[in-house]
């Protein structure tokens, strides 16, 4: 098998919110603009679609394959990498994304772990990950580890376990949690081409000084700018500058989870800093839904999210 070569995946990440009409129909022409905005506004190059973020899970296999196929065929000469997450709860549908994230000239796929009927142990996950990963075998392949949302509590450290045997394209892990012992022993075991991505956003630093190598998150699709001036200074040394980043980083996310801050208020604060109308969420996470069938036509707007207290990237970058 093949092992897949790629540029190593480092610096911002955006984990992209999935356009929608009112209707709740994928969106596809804001993609390009989308692009172009991430490029332009934010100076962030690479992507992660159809995650937590896109709301892949919520979404159809066929609205994530138009939805892939968009964002490779516009960013291609435009973005440096397009991941394309491709976990679901059924393998063989993770292993037909991930096939068609290969045709569709993906940079590289990630998944995360099944979370109705949870894997017992960490090798159980791996096998899991191996069967998703073996149907792309020359895309580089992420683990995304996201305990919160998953509710699955292995240490990704332990799935990390013998993983390069398994899978010979593994290349990191988006590492979504808290837990810093978890994440710097998972830092210590990755070889020096693999990628270790954090993906706390309002504690990057934290990340960084553990030894990320770049960072995937909701909050780049608006703060990348500020995000990216965060990196500079960490590696130029300049903790002081870095730690008042990430601060006002941290006072945007505060005031974020203050609106209550779900899909539904993110995907709005980003419509709203960048003009962009990236539509309602996905059923079901914005309110509750009226008494009776819940349809995506019939769901809820995602909440008003006021005024954002952070400068107007449109306006002065
Ligand atoms: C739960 C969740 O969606 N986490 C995102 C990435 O993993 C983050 O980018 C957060 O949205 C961000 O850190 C704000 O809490
Ligand atoms: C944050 C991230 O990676 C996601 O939304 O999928």
């Amino acid at each position: 098998m093949a092992s897949p070569v790629g540029k190593k995946l480092t610096g911002l990440v955006a984990a992209t919110f999935t356009p929608l009409t009112p209707e709740g129909e994928i969106n596809l022409p804001v993609i390009g603009l989308y692009i172009d905005y991430l490029l332009e506004h934010q100076g962030v190059r690479n992507v992660f679609v159809n995650g937590t973020t896109g709301e892949g899970m919520s979404l159809s296999v066929e609205e994530r394959k138009k939805l892939a196929e968009e964002w490779c065929g516009k960013g291609k000469g435009k973005l440096e990498q397009v991941i394309v997450h491709v976990g679901c709860m059924s393998l063989k549908d993770s292993q037909d994304l991930a096939r068609h994230a290969a045709e569709a000239g993906a940079d590289g796929i990630a998944a995360v772990s099944p979370s109705v009927f949870k894997p017992s142990d960490a090798g159980v996950l791996r096998q899991f990950l191996q069967e998703v990963a073996a149907a792309a075998p020359d895309l580089p392949f992420y683990y995304y580890h996201i305990p919160a949302l998953t509710g699955v509590s292995l240490l990704a450290r332990d799935v990390l376990d013998g993983i390069e045997k398994q899978i010979p394209s593994f290349r990191g892990l988006k590492f979504s949690g808290g837990d810093l012992l978890d994440f710097g022993q998972c830092v210590s075991y990755c070889p020096s081409d693999w990628s270790v991505l954090y993906g706390v956003d309002e504690q990057l630093l934290a990340g960084l000084a553990m030894g990320a190598n770049g960072a995937v998150g909701s909050t780049y699709n608006y703060l990348g700018s500020r995000a990216r001036s965060l990196l500079t200074a960490f590696e130029t040394g300049d903790l002081t500058q870095a730690r008042t980043l990430q601060f006002q980083v941290q006072d945007v996310i505060s005031y974020a989870v203050k609106l209550g801050f779900d899909v539904a208020v993110n995907k709005r604060l980003m419509s709203e800093v960048s003009g962009l109308d990236l539509g309602p969420p996905s059923a079901p996470e914005a309110l509750p839904p009226p008494p009776g069938r819940l349809h995506r036509a019939e769901a809820p707007r995602g909440r008003p999210a006021g005024p954002v207290p952070c400068q107007n990237p449109k306006r002065d970058g």
